[in-house]
């Protein structure tokens, strides 16, 4: 599903835009002003008293900024910032060196912090609690454990899924962070300035058209943004004006409110084969053939945030606001 436009999973080729794009500094950072305003406290007071800060853990739906958060604050706080992911810590050793290469006050980022080996993790809690690392020397009856102290450093974890995090984990993060999705005027703006550094002349009305089909995701402003550009450059004279973007934007079928042919699927089949509902994740998952993890992490928090799907302790349920997007008859409601 990766080459679908609407999938937030970052594209190969995506690398080397995202990064020239990225923000890199919290002033430049749109959108999730809570987050935001706690952390510039929380960073400037771990600044003040030259210490480290507080460990971070990051969540929310993908290609939100969790990433380009973790570069941020390590610029903000003048840092270094070291990235690895869960799966790719394969042993103890192999976070022993990556924690003994840090420096004082230091980030280490893990993206993917809930896919992180059991043998690892029992590492990381004293790593984290008391900045001090326990190795064993020797085998057998004469084995024993020596302590090693490490440099204050924080350590932010990112993830999709913070319901798979082991409570002693998620316990020993001092702040906590949840991720939002953008709302359409923060998206437009993303939208404008990213075409700005792009060398891209957008008119105010075609960014909006771009924010409206992003699904809540700056990942996938950006995407339907260089799409746009081609067929502006193919079609027209470069310009991006509202009737290019509606035009281009119909070809690369997401419609007006970012949903793309999966969303439609699996509302659709929810309608027919089961009334609009309750059903259960796996069962809606099995009946269109995607795997319920994408569907749970990429497909459902969207459509139960602008309220096209609700969660019920029976499972989900399609909603009128879904059934008139769809141009559906709206089924009685019970009472
Ligand atoms: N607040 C923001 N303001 C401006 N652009 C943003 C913002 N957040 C994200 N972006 C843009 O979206 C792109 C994707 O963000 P990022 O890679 O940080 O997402 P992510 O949450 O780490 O995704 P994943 O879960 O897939 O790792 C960035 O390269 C950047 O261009
Ligand atoms: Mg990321």
């Amino acid at each position: 599903m990766d080459d679908r436009i609407i999938s937030a999973n970052l594209m190969m080729d995506e690398q080397a835009v995202e990064l020239s794009l990225r923000p890199r500094y919290l002033g430049e950072y749109i959108g999730q002003n809570q987050v935001k305003e706690n952390l510039k406290i929380y960073i400037e007071a771990a600044k003040m008293r030259s210490e480290a800060l507080d460990h971070v853990l990051l969540y929310g739906p993908p290609g939100l900024g969790k990433t380009t958060l973790a570069n941020i604050i390590a610029n903000e706080l003048g840092v270094n910032l070291r990235t690895t992911s869960g799966p790719a810590i394969e042993r103890p050793g192999d976070l022993a060196a990556l924690l003994t290469n840090l420096q004082q006050g230091d980030v280490l980022f893990i993206d993917e912090i809930h896919r992180l080996h059991r043998t690892v993790e029992e590492v990381m809690y004293p790593a984290m609690e008391d900045f001090a690392l326990d190795i064993m020397i020797g085998k057998g009856p004469s084995a024993r454990s020596v302590r090693l102290d490490l440099p204050p450093f924080t350590l932010i974890g990112a993830t999709t899924r913070a319901g798979l995090l082991s409570a002693p984990l998620r316990d020993r993060f001092g702040v906590v962070s949840r991720l939002e999705y953008y709302n359409i005027e923060e998206l437009s703006f993303i939208v404008s300035r990213n075409a700005e550094l792009l060398g891209i002349e957008i008119l105010g009305d075609a960014a909006e058209e771009i924010a409206l089909r992003a699904r809540g995701t700056p990942r996938i402003a950006n995407r339907l943004l260089k799409r746009v550009r081609d067929y502006a450059q193919v079609r027209g004279d470069g310009i991006i004006t509202p009737e290019i973007a509606a035009e281009s934007l119909k070809m690369l079928q997401v419609d007006p409110r970012g949903l793309d042919s999966i969303d439609h699927k699996m509302l659709h089949s929810m309608i027919s084969s089961f009334r609009g509902g309750p059903v259960g994740l796996d069962t809606i998952a099995a009946t269109i053939g995607e795997e319920s993890q994408t569907i749970e992490d990429v497909y459902e928090p969207y459509l139960l945030q602008i309220g096209f799907l609700q969660r019920t302790p029976r499972g989900r349920v399609v909603t009128p606001a879904a059934y008139q997007h769809l141009g559906l008859p709206v089924p009685p409601q019970p009472q």
